[in-house]
């Protein structure tokens, strides 16, 4: 279990994270969400004890990291490419590790089978690829059979084998009772694994909950309706499932719950009192909603954002999520 109060990391001027509050549970997978540079690294770090907070607490499995009495068995930890000695095979790296941590040899074999390196366990590191060697950091991350398990951007260089591997061994984890939290900046990675979701930007949380939660906010499907009759199409609607926006265009409204096929009914059955100009189905993907969603928080941004209307049409120009899904998602973001 990993609790996070206030959590807050400046390096000189420059503000990492701020007041960041969150928690991730045993048993599940936390997706911890943000583009590049929102400060996704250093909250982990300061997880695992290496970078000491300016403000605020943060424990694994109760107490602060340097608190435990053998770390690597709370806390197990794939970050930044880790210091291996290139001339030591993959055994030799982790044989060293266990002994100094007093970890019985037995465990060495046990994760290099776990990571699928037991065929390569003799090599020496320095001819690995990028692939093997992030599966050595993952054998390293779970050789003290830790009960948290934090993973920065795991599936990083990754085939897609190795990107469908990591997402089996994150669940397989949890599925075993462990916390596993797992960083990416693609929304897309971490939708078939993390059962919760933690979205950072600019070093501040913007959403914490369940993915479903987020999936059913973030992919739902718009209609675009435009009619003379708009204030009786609209209250018809809302007599059922359906939420109706007015967009501030006379006529136009924007309509969820509802499909288009059930707004054209719906016209129709008024037999003519209710006249349809436009019927317009619109579509937006989690991973645009995640864009939108951090944009503001994006620290380099390479493209002028287009101002968007909500959503689009499907397969038309990049869209953008209503700013009604922003403001029900965005904690004090961008404030
Ligand atoms: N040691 C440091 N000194 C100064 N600034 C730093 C330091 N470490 C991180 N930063 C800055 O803090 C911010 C957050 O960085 P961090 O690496 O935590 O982000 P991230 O979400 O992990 O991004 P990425 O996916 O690109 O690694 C960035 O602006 C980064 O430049």
């Amino acid at each position: 279990m990993i609790e996070s109060h206030g959590l807050t990391k400046r390096f000189g001027q420059k503000i990492a994270v701020e007041g960041a509050t969150f928690t991730a549970r045993p048993g599940a997978v936390t997706g911890f969400l943000g583009p590049n540079g929102a400060g996704k690294s250093t909250t982990m770090r300061m997880v695992m004890g290496l970078d000491r907070p300016t403000a605020g607490t943060v424990t694994v499995n109760g107490k602060p990291y340097a608190q435990h009495r053998r770390p690597l068995h709370e806390v197990g930890g794939l970050l930044e490419a880790k210091a291996v000695h290139p001339g030591r095979t993959a055994r030799q790296h982790l044989q060293a590790l266990a002994a100094s941590h007093g970890i019985p040899r037995r465990r060495v074999e046990d994760v290099l089978e776990q990571t699928g390196l037991a065929s390569a366990a003799g090599l020496r590191v320095k001819g690995f690829s990028l692939g093997m060697g992030q599966r050595l950091g993952i054998a390293t991350a779970l050789l003290g059979d830790p009960s948290t398990v934090i993973l920065d951007e795991p599936v990083n260089g990754l085939d897609p084998e190795g990107v469908q591997w990591v997402r089996n061994l994150a669940r397989s984890l949890a599925q075993e009772g462990r916390t596993v939290f797992l960083s990416s900046h693609l929304m897309s990675e971490v939708e078939e694994t993390a059962d919760h979701v933690v979205v950072i930007g600019r070093g501040r949380i913007l959403a914490d909950e369940p993915l479903q939660g987020l999936v059913e906010r973030f992919s739902r499907k718009i209609v675009r309706v435009r009619s003379p009759q708009a204030d009786e199409l609209a209250a018809l609607l809302q007599r059922g499932d359906a939420q109706v926006t007015a967009t501030g265009e006379p006529g136009l409204l924007e309509v969820t719950g509802a499909d288009a096929a059930e707004i054209g009914a719906a016209a129709a059955a008024t037999a003519g009192r209710v006249v349809l100009h436009e019927l317009t189905p619109m579509s937006s993907t989690l991973e645009e909603a995640f864009m939108e969603l951090t944009a503001d928080a994006v620290e380099y941004r390479t493209d002028a954002r287009d101002p968007g209307d909500g959503a689009r049409p499907p397969g038309g120009p990049p869209a953008a999520a209503g700013p009604e899904n922003a403001s029900t998602t965005l904690k004090g973001a961008n404030a």
